[in-house]
């Protein structure tokens, strides 16, 4: 893929005759992805089991939902602080609208979810909204297997009961001739993140020596694995949580779907024993999920750069090797 300044930014093909658990085309991918989340934080997965029809599908659907009136919108509220529907000129950007679809890959919720934007109902975008979602649940489990896989972990090391939360976003072109924030710089709360776009490449990573790196040239069958806060937390620092942003330009509007994934209430983010030696003391302390969100969201925490915000709220210091 193109990038800016020679950072070869990693770009994994996910060849479903290497999907095979224990053979050798599984365990080149578990140390590809490895490596990438270690180094960047992030990668391009080349899947095509989401098949491009699906996703233009989506794309197409969320060109109507937008459409929907305002107090329609307004009613789309999850309990989750910054969750649910935000209208352009919000604390994200004057040029960015989101949606949030709860537990996605739960068709009751997807339909849940229709019935308040399309009181009249809408199978279509039902069926389409909840087989992405679906598809982009499974997709990350199979991207966590390899990670556990590639550290020698038992299933079990990374298990926890969870949502997925679809973010449909549009990003409107800016005044002509200027260069805008679509989306600030933040690392994801949730524990891991896989983004798709419409063929609008906006999306841009920061990389360690703190050069942006655009995603210009994703393929259709891409979508962007992205770390989250927890797993970098979960992985005693290995694992990079990678700062992102959407820069937008003015030409065409830019559609987006995000897949979070969500712990569920209760839910402690604990490094694995195994994970925690001499030459890796401990960096975090246990943690309640939902304690550190309600941590970000918090004034003055959600006003400051969002990169560090892991560390302020668990941070051992010294670390510790047991
Ligand atoms: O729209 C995008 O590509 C990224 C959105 C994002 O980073 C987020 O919702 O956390
Ligand atoms: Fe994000």
């Amino acid at each position: 893929m193109s990038v800016d300044a020679k950072i070869e930014f990693p770009v994994i093909e996910f060849r479903s005759l290497d999907l095979e658990r224990g053979i050798d085309g599984w365990h080149r991918l578990c140390n590809k992805v490895r490596e990438a989340c270690e180094t960047f934080g992030c990668f391009e997965v080349v899947y095509d089991t989401i098949s491009t029809e699906v996703r233009e599908e989506m794309f197409r659907l969320m060109k109507e939902l937008v459409e929907v009136p305002v107090e329609r919108k307004q009613k789309n509220v999850l309990p989750l602080p910054n969750y649910g529907w935000v209208g352009p000129g919000s604390h994200v950007s004057s040029f960015y609208e989101g949606f949030a679809l709860e537990d996605v890959s739960n068709y009751d919720s997807v339909k849940n979810f229709a019935q308040l934007m399309w009181p009249e109902g809408h199978p279509r975008f039902c069926d389409i909204a909840h087989t992405m979602g679906t598809q982009l649940e499974v997709l990350n489990k199979l991207i966590w297997l390899m990670l556990i896989d590639s550290y020698g972990l038992g299933d079990d090391s990374l298990k926890l009961n969870y949502i997925t939360i679809m973010r449909m976003m549009k990003y409107m072109p800016p005044p002509p001739g200027e260069n805008e924030t679509g989306f600030f710089p933040h690392t994801d709360k949730p524990v891991s993140t896989l983004i798709c776009e419409n063929q609008i490449p906006r999306l841009e990573i920061e990389a360690n020596n703190g050069q942006w790196i655009k995603l210009t040239n994703l393929s259709p069958s891409s979508f962007v694995f992205v770390v989250g806060d927890p797993l970098m937390a979960w992985s005693n620092g290995r694992l990079k949580s990678a700062k992102h942003r959407v820069m937008i330009r003015e030409d065409k509007d830019r559609f987006s779907i995000a897949a979070f994934v969500f712990p569920n209430k209760g839910t402690i983010i604990k490094t694995p024993k195994e994970l925690i030696d001499e030459q890796h003391p401990r960096v975090f302390k246990d943690f309640d999920f939902m304690e550190f969100l309600s941590f970000v969201f918090s004034d003055p925490a959600r006003t400051r750069d969002s990169g560090q915000l892991l560390y302020e709220f668990a941070a051992l210091t010294p670390p510790v090797s047991n």
